[in-house]
């Protein structure tokens, strides 16, 4: 990093092959210290392999990672990093309190017990045996183990998986007030309103390698298209003749004429609008973008990935992701 602070994670040329299948096709990515990223991405597209590997728990095939500038391993036994997994086990007749006292014990200095559980939302547990917690109180105490160490790189791997909405709310305000202190956070997803809401960069994984990578907005303005609606009498009675029409304008993707209404998806949507206003006798037009769930899909769909999508700059847009 240019002003000597070494980034969060630094991993480069990511290769990791299952037999016959590759799982991670060649990521590289650097997160800086204090970024908060969604690894979004649909079931199987690489998402926990590499996670695995950026914690050191696998072995790349062939690449590196390097976290605040050492090894994975290095970075873990000074207690720079933590994870939150999926599942993992909790032993289920002791107390949250105790839980923690005895993850503290492993460590040569961590934070205050009941600081970490008051960060992580759970304070009021602290007497409560974990069998009697729910599954998402019990992610909140993985997540209040973590934070033990008080370590600068927390990376959670779906950590909301089978969590209802309200769970799910609650653990991502928890994390998010911790993030604003400065902690760098990296998680994995397939939900995309976690990766809106929550993340400030959005790393979007397809088939092992990475297909988009910026804030919400600039995913969004990636998959580019725009759907340009308008009112025009007659508008399926004419098909022949306005079809051929629209389709022949540039930019034109998809066109479908129902009743009165007119729909385009285009991605040049002033020319479409410029042409129905006056072309046609078309009114009411109204130009409405595409949401990140239609992004997701056009970039995480089938089809080999563009490669020109591959990498946007960051951060010019991050209020929007919010
Ligand atoms: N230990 C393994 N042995 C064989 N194949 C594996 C192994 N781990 C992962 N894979 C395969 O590698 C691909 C990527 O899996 P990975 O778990 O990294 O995806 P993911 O994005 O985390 O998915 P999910 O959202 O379902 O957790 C999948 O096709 C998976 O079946």
């Amino acid at each position: 990093m240019n002003n000597g602070t070494p980034p969060a994670i630094r991993a480069t040329g990511l290769v990791k092959r299952f037999g016959k299948q590759t799982a991670v096709d060649g990521v590289d990515l650097e997160v800086a210290q204090g970024e908060v990223v969604a690894f979004l991405g649909p079931n199987g597209a690489g998402k926990t392999t590499t996670i695995d590997m950026i914690l050191g728990l696998g072995r790349p095939d062939a690449g590196s990672v390097e976290l605040f500038g050492m090894s994975p391993r290095s970075a873990i036994a000074r207690g720079l990093v933590s994870a939150v997994m999926q599942t993992g086990g909790l032993l289920k007749d002791l107390t949250v309190r105790d839980i923690m006292r005895l993850n503290a014990s492993l460590f040569s200095s961590t934070i205050d017990v009941d600081d970490a559980l008051e960060r992580a939302g759970i304070l009021q547990l602290a007497s409560r045996k974990i069998e009697k917690c729910s599954g998402g109180e019990q992610q909140r105490l993985r997540f209040a183990m973590a934070l033990l160490s008080d370590p600068g790189l927390l990376i959670l791997d779906e950590p909301t998986t089978g969590m209802d909405v309200e769970g799910r709310r609650s653990f991502w305000n928890a994390i998010h007030a911790d993030a604003a202190r400065g902690r760098t956070v990296v998680f994995a997803t397939h939900y995309l309103e976690e990766a809106d809401q929550y993340a400030d960069r959005i790393v979007l994984i397809r088939q092992g390698r990475i297909v988009a990578d910026g804030s919400a907005a600039e995913i969004k303005s990636m998959a580019a298209g725009r759907t340009v609606e308008a009112v025009l009498e007659g508008a399926e009675a004419n098909r022949a003749e306005l079809e051929p029409v629209l389709r022949a304008l540039p930019g034109v993707e998809q066109v479908e004429l129902r009743g009165d209404r007119i729909k385009v998806r285009t991605a040049a949507s002033d020319d479409t609008a410029r042409h129905l206003l006056t072309a046609t006798s078309a009114h009411d037009v109204t130009i409405t973008s595409q949401n990140l769930e239609q992004a997701f899909l056009q970039l995480t769909g089938d089809g080999e990935p563009d490669p020109e999508h591959q990498r946007l700059g960051q951060h010019e847009n991050t209020e929007a992701a919010r």
